[in-house]
């Protein structure tokens, strides 16, 4: 199961919407790898069927097999037909999987169709956890009908993601840059604020790491200020623009003729758009994993809005004085009105340290989602 979890996180940036899996055929006997694959691009072979080839390749006889898989094998017809059957059809003796599929139109019935076909079948607990977490945003869209949503920041040891005068390029080190790179790469979406656009003019693709295919770039921008000559509107898809129903209609024009793909939203009485309408948004084109990486207004509002998941936070051992927070909330009067989380992770990359937080239970919203077996 571990390779093929392996397996299934070389599938990162390759089958979005649908999920990472990987899957290995064992002998019956447990001493030989017969075939192995993972899932590929929406509409293509999905993990099962790759092994099963992999393994016909090889000139190897799966009847009687066990097939190690991260999922549960899918039980409906997508794009492609059900794997239970494709793995009953070649004689597979055991499926062991790693978790449920939370897809409803799966949800146990692959498992449950398998046994019916007198295979046997089994969860692996010890892998559950990391097979959720390979799919965390399919998992929680599956759940509740939205993305997962990572804030990414860089942070100096005093709080700070920025100088006074904006400038914060560069406050981690070049490992925990392509590490964040890394992060990216597993969104569907990189979220970003008119302020970050304005001050750093950042590209916001995957660079430092090799990657099959770039993710896309969404801005909130409600008066749709982005300068023409921006880096954002250079990458090889549209960028979504969020801004307001009031923005000027010229400029709408002018950026809409630079190739941005852009949506109007209702704003509040500020003429701020509110986080949870760009949310549903970026849910109804199906991405499983937003990645924000923004500045403190918009990491601020998200954050209040109780919309981000998990913060991804990279920590510098160095001390910038006045500048800006990498989140603006509060002020507060009472430390019970503190956002409270939980560390999830931590560990050293190169000089700097990078820490993941999740919510304090119970706000923790994918521990709603179904339960591994
Ligand atoms: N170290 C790091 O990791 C990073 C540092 N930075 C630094 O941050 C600075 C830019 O920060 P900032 O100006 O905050 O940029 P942001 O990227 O956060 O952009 C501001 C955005 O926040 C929106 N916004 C503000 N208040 C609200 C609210 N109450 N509700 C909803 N949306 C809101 C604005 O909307 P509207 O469109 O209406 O104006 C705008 O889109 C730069 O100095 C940059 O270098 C930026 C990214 C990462
Ligand atoms: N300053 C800072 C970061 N800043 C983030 O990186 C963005 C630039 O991305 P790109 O144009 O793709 O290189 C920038 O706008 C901001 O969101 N990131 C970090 O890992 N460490 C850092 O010290």
């Amino acid at each position: 199961m571990a390779l093929a979890l392996s397996l299934a996180e070389q599938a990162i940036g390759l089958t979005d919407p649908n999920p990472r899996v990987g899957c290995v055929l064992v002998s019956a006997d447990g001493r030989w790898i017969l075939g192995q694959g993972h899932t590929q691009p929406p509409g293509q072979a999905h993990a099962e069927v790759m092994a099963l080839r992999d393994a016909q390749s090889r000139g190897h006889d799966v009847r009687g097999a066990t097939a190690y898989v991260t999922l549960e094998p899918c039980a409906h017809h997508g794009r492609t037909p059900p794997c239970c059957d494709a793995l009953a059809a070649a004689g597979v003796g055991k499926v062991v999987a790693a978790a449920l599929d939370p897809n409803p139109q799966v949800n146990g019935q692959g498992m449950a169709r398998l046994q019916a076909a007198g295979i046997c079948t089994e969860w692996s607990q010890a892998h559950a956890t990391a097979a959720r977490e390979l799919n965390i945003g399919f998992f929680q869209r599956m759940a509740l009908g939205r993305p997962w949503v990572r804030l990414k920041a860089a942070s100096s040891a005093d709080g700070q993601a920025a100088l006074g005068n904006g400038r914060s390029q560069w406050i981690t080190q070049e490992p925990a840059r392509r590490d964040g790179h890394a992060w990216r790469r597993r969104a569907g979406v990189v979220l970003t604020g008119i302020g970050t656009a304005r001050h750093d003019n950042p590209r916001l693709d995957v660079r430092l790491v090799p990657t099959a295919r770039q993710p896309r770039r969404a801005l909130v921008d409600a008066r749709l200020e982005l300068p023409l000559e921006a880096a954002l509107l250079d990458g090889p898809d549209a960028l979504i623009v969020y801004h307001a129903n009031s923005a000027p209609a010229d400029r709408a024009r002018t950026l809409q003729a630079r190739g941005a793909e852009l949506v109007a939203l209702p704003a509040d009485t500020t003429g701020r758009l509110i986080p949870a309408d760009v949310l549903a948004d970026l849910a109804g084109r199906q991405f499983n994993e937003i990645h924000l990486e923004a500045g403190p207004a918009l990491n601020g509002a998200w954050l209040a809005a109780g919309l981000v998941d998990e913060i991804l936070l990279y920590l510098a051992p160095a001390l910038l004085g006045a500048g800006l927070p990498w989140a603006r909330l509060g002020p507060w009067e009472t430390l019970e009105e503190a956002l409270r989380w939980q560390w999830h992770e931590h560990t050293a990359v190169g000089a700097d340290l990078r820490l993941r937080l999740r919510p304090s239970p119970p706000a923790h919203r994918a521990d709603s989602s179904p339960a591994s077996a």
